[in-house]
């Protein structure tokens, strides 16, 4: 496998996030073939490659048949911001917890936990703003969710992407109920909440009985960090790629081949 020698835009945290290489891989496959391990996998720029818009995202049949194998062998968990359902359409296989929309839309065993109910009038008001709003600048795209909307200004022209910046501001600023967050490419306004993905894993960890499992947790994108925060001192995040920002994660891959990589190596040292 390569080695991770990208460089970081970015000094990191404390915790120094070094390139998972494959002693790196061995070692995390012998720590979780000898305890409880679970899985909790972002999606996009994780699992699928950056796309131009988000509904051309796939998810590879190599990388499924990785997930259902994995899945018979260690709880595995999806966690993405994308909508619930559309998530679980495009990932496809049956045996997996999702969560959706950050973890605000949990479908796991022990049942469906939602949060953010009370907030979706406003996410309703506020998607019908941005969408007037935007019309007229081409390439901005709004993406409603049950728990979240989403701006996508990937095929905005550089020039007018201050003007969809101006835009979420003053919708979010007649929604206090909402707060807004950034991603790749992405600026959200989700419910002004004490939630994210990483209250979303810990959250799992206790309603899944996964409380003396090793959580390793693989993402690539800023709300991924609250993920790798939550599991700094009871397991192990990974971050693929750079995301320009300082990371809590404690190793790096260098992208999504690498995760294939990495979950190939899991499968075959738990499946003995
Ligand atoms: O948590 P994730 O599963 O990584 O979801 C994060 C966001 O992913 C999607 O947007 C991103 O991927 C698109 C397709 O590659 C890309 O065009 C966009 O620029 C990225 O931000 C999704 O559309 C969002 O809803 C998710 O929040």
């Amino acid at each position: 496998m390569q080695q991770s020698t990208f460089p970081r835009s970015a000094p990191q945290t404390a915790v120094s996030a070094g390139p998972l290489d494959d002693a790196g891989i061995a070692a995390l496959a012998d720590r979780l073939a000898g305890s409880d391990p679970a899985l909790f996998l972002d999606f996009d720029g994780t699992l699928t490659e950056i796309v131009q818009r988000p509904d051309l995202a796939e998810l590879g049949e190599a990388m499924r048949g990785r997930l259902r194998r994995l899945a018979r062998l260690v709880p595995v968990a999806i966690v993405s911001g994308r909508d619930l359902d559309d998530v679980r359409t495009r990932v496809g296989v049956e045996g997996l917890i999702y969560a959706g929309s950050h973890g605000f839309d949990i479908d796991a065993p022990s049942g469906r936990h939602r949060r953010g109910e009370d907030y979706r009038p406003a996410l309703e008001r506020a998607g019908s703003a941005l969408e007037q709003a935007l019309a007229g600048i081409p390439g901005a795209l709004v993406e409603r969710k049950r728990y979240a909307v989403a701006v996508h200004t990937r095929l905005v022209e550089e020039a007018r992407k201050p003007e969809v910046a101006d835009a979420v501001r003053s919708v979010a600023a007649t929604e206090p109920q909402l707060r807004r967050t950034g991603g790749k490419e992405l600026v959200e306004l989700r419910p002004d909440l004490p939630w994210d993905k990483g209250r979303a894993v810990l959250h799992l960890i206790g309603t899944e009985g996964l409380g003396a499992s090793f959580p390793v947790y693989v993402g690539d994108d800023l709300t991924d960090e609250d993920a790798f925060a939550a599991l700094r001192d009871r397991g192990m995040g990974i971050l693929v790629g750079d995301h320009g920002h300082p990371t809590a994660a404690a190793a790096m891959l260098p992208d999504i081949p690498a995760v294939g990589h990495l979950l190939d190596a899991l499968s075959a040292r738990l499946g003995g």
